[in-house]
């Protein structure tokens, strides 16, 4: 008994050897990207009602997927933030600093920010890009690093597919400005990793957003490696942010590889299944299978959906419709697909579109578009666009020549 009272028995235990990061393996299926601190981007004003892109958004969306046992069917992926060098890869080093680093820890030189008082008395950069001194930039970095990481694990066939549940938004921050509730391009981000960290070569980014991804556009636009193609509301420039005409076709040996799909018509009547079906019948599918890309990135915004007033949106997209077209992208890339959340702001309506679209990534069957929806020609302002549309591709996609009228 006394012995094993006695004091410890010490050995020279070596020092642990230098553990290699444990490769952390993942199902092969569908991967989700989410963390709660991107919640904690919010208004100090603390009212929702004056800002549609707030947390409710992510928490709805986290609440649908637990509730549908969706989360335990996917492989929900070790979350990050995108590192400094990441963000640069999109964003000036100034911008990475002011948005990406914590204000208190910064040089005092840096601190003639550019922020202003909003009508509800929080701050911000617009009266929608709103500032959380303490926890945007924390935020906005999960945002990129979730969308970053899905993508690489996608890319690496660690994964399937994937969803990133990401907020704020990131298509329309430009290299040093942000905008549009946007501070960090997640998506931009994520494609410029992909080029340098993994054997993909050729990218394709398909924005279905209401709104046109500026950023997007203006970061791969002399690239013909990334295809960036754009289904929103334009009504020629007069809806935000303005830019995505259908004569941006991209530059230099970027020509060609810059698609706007760009809906006019003002709302008279609004476009919905019909319009986004044909257009991805006649020009979206055919020009991404002559592409080829070995991935896809989606700019999942759902503003195009049902349920979102005319500032917001005013379209009619079905949450079935958001299925069927993720469905219909499965077919390139052997189903390499990962989609991030951008805008939508109505819950039912982001919520119903993230659970078909992730039941499309995991093979589900799905709830039909409506019949009526499926046998309508698209209306006439959406029949010009397309017939807009099809004439300036011609040029640079002979697959589109079919559909010359
Ligand atoms: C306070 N503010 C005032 C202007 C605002 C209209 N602004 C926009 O819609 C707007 C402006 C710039 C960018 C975007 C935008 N939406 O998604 C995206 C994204 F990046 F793609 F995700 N960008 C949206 C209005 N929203 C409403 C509104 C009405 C009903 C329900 C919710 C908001 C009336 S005016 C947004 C909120
Ligand atoms: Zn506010
Ligand atoms: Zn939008």
């Amino acid at each position: 008994l006394a012995r094993t009272q006695s004091s410890p028995l010490v050995l020279s235990i070596p020092p642990p050897e230098p553990q290699e990061p444990t490769p952390i393996s993942y199902r092969y299926t569908t991967g989700i990207a989410y963390d709660s601190i991107m919640q904690k981007h919010e208004c100090t004003c603390g009212n929702h009602a004056n800002h549609p892109e707030n947390a409710a958004r992510l928490q709805s969306i986290w609440s649908r997927l637990q509730e549908t046992g969706l989360v335990n069917r996917c492989e929900k992926i070790k979350s990050r933030r995108a590192t400094i060098e990441e963000l640069q890869s999109c964003h000036s080093e100034l911008h990475t600093i002011l948005y990406g680093t914590n204000p208190m820890h910064r040089h005092r030189l840096l601190d003639h920010v550019q922020f202003c008082i909003l009508p509800c008395g929080g701050i911000g950069v617009d009266s929608d890009t709103v500032w959380n001194e303490m926890h945007t930039y924390t935020a906005v970095r999960m945002a990129a690093g979730c969308v970053t990481e899905l993508a690489l694990r996608v890319a690496n066939k660690d994964l399937k597919n994937g969803f990133a549940v990401v907020r704020p938004p990131g298509h329309h921050a430009e290299m040093s400005t942000p905008m549009g509730f946007c501070y960090f391009n997640s998506v931009a981000i994520a494609a410029k990793q992909l080029k340098e960290k993994s054997k993909v070569n050729k990218i394709l980014i398909v924005d279905w957003d209401v709104h046109h991804g500026n950023s997007t556009q203006q970061n791969f636009f002399n690239d013909p490696n990334v295809l960036y193609i754009s289904i929103h509301r334009h009504d020629n420039g007069n809806f935000f942010p303005g830019t995505g005409n259908p004569t941006d076709c991209g530059s230099g040996d970027g020509l060609g590889f810059n698609v706007n799909i760009a809906f006019g018509g003002a709302l008279n009547p609004p476009m919905g299944d019909a319009e986004y079906l044909a257009a991805f019948r006649t020009i979206l599918m055919p020009i991404a299978k002559e592409f080829n890309p070995d991935i896809v990135l989606i700019s999942a915004g759902f503003d195009a959906a049902i349920g979102h007033p005319p500032p917001l949106g005013g379209y009619n997209v079905s949450s079935a419709c958001f299925g069927h077209m993720t469905r219909e992208l499965m077919s390139l890339a052997d189903g390499r697909l990962v989609l991030a959340l951008e805008g939508g702001y109505d819950l039912p309506s982001i919520c119903d579109a993230t659970e078909l679209c992730i039941k499309a990534l995991l093979g589900d069957e799905l709830p039909p578009v409506k019949e009526e929806e499926l046998c309508r020609a698209p209306c006439k302002p959406g029949q010009e666009t397309l017939e807009e549309t099809i004439k300036i591709q011609a040029k640079h996609w002979p697959c589109v020549q079919k559909y010359l009228g």
